[in-house]
């Protein structure tokens, strides 16, 4: 079949402008079919916006997208039944009960998933004749997501899939998220939680300000040049990093990648560890969180902006 060598989205220098606001400034990405891409970001770094061209409810300004090979707006039709979207904040009439809301969006697909199963699958059986504006948070997020796939779509788009729901909650839909990468779903998500991409994604596109910064699967984006493992650990900002890079042996290096968050670069061994909590022993610092690992994805965002990606 050529039709599969379509990526499931394509987009080239995409631009959207809200007035003089630039939301998207340029963002190009390609995402193959039955993989989970994670648009990973803070907030207002652009993420909804793209979603929402790509969803065909915004028209974009400048650039190409393209969504199993079509046009978001002009082949809206025919893109409606093969793709699912669970936008930011769900949405329902408030009045309807959870699975009346599900058995009527299953009723307009050719070949629905069974409603029971799904609100069985993510813990909301119990809820099924709840009224919509009764459910809380969580749940609402959880019935949009059953919402956006009852119909079988090819490619889903979801917008912080997990925002608000509890750590309980959060695990229901990633397993669902992953059985439907295993079962060959697309899947496009947006996220500002590092262990959400972490957790799920195949590839991961980190965007700041309406552009990309990074991407590449997680482990390649987490990887350091050479290293396989760093020192970190955080204590009160304003250490004195040239004294204690200076404690350490020729090569290694310590900086303050933000207030209070150190790094010591060079290989960990035993002997740094101990060179750098013996120093902060002398400076009467307690160093907290010491941690030797990889990388992780919040720290590839504070190195490439300076910034928390929670912040
Ligand atoms: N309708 C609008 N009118 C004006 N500005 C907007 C509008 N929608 C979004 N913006 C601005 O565009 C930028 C990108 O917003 P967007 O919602 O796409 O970001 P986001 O990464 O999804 O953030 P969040 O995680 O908060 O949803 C932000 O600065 C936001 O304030």
């Amino acid at each position: 079949m050529g039709v599969v060598s379509t990526p499931a989205v394509e987009i080239i220098g995409l631009v959207k402008r809200y007035g003089a606001k630039t939301a998207v400034d340029g963002l190009s990405l390609k995402m193959d079919r039955g993989r989970l891409l994670a648009l990973l970001g803070p907030n207002g770094a652009g993420k909804t916006t793209t979603v929402e061209v790509c969803e065909g409810f915004l028209r974009a300004d400048a650039g190409t997208v393209r969504v199993l090979g079509l046009d978001p707006v002009r082949d809206n039709a025919a893109l409606r039944p093969r793709v699912g979207v669970m936008p930011q904040g769900g949405g329902a009439y408030p009045g309807v009960h959870a699975g009346e809301m599900l058995r009527l969006v299953a009723a307009c697909a050719a070949q629905p998933l069974d409603p029971d199963w799904l609100l069985d699958v993510l813990g909301l059986t119990a809820a099924r004749r709840t009224p919509f504006k009764r459910l809380s948070g969580g749940q609402q997020q959880r019935l949009s997501l059953a919402c956006a796939l009852v119909g079988r779509p090819e490619l889903v788009f979801l917008d912080e899939p997990t925002a608000g729901m509890d750590p309980q909650a959060r695990r229901l839909v990633w397993e669902m998220l992953s059985a439907l990468r295993t079962d060959g779903v697309s899947v496009l998500l947006t996220t500002h939680l590092m262990e959400e991409a972490e957790a799920l994604a195949d590839d991961v596109v980190i965007v700041d300000n309406g552009q990309v910064i990074a991407e590449g699967t997680p482990s390649a984006l987490t990887a350091e040049d050479g290293e396989s493992a760093q020192l970190r650990f955080k204590a009160r900002a304003g250490l004195n990093t040239d004294l204690l890079t200076a404690a350490l042996p020729e090569g290694y290096h310590v900086h303050e990648s933000s207030p209070g968050s150190y790094r010591v670069t060079g290989q960990v061994n035993p002997q740094v560890v101990s060179t750098v909590t013996a120093w902060c022993a002398q400076q009467g610092v307690l160093a907290e969180e010491l941690h030797i690992g990889k990388r992780d994805l919040e720290e590839v965002f504070l190195e490439l902006t300076g910034r928390e990606l929670r912040s």
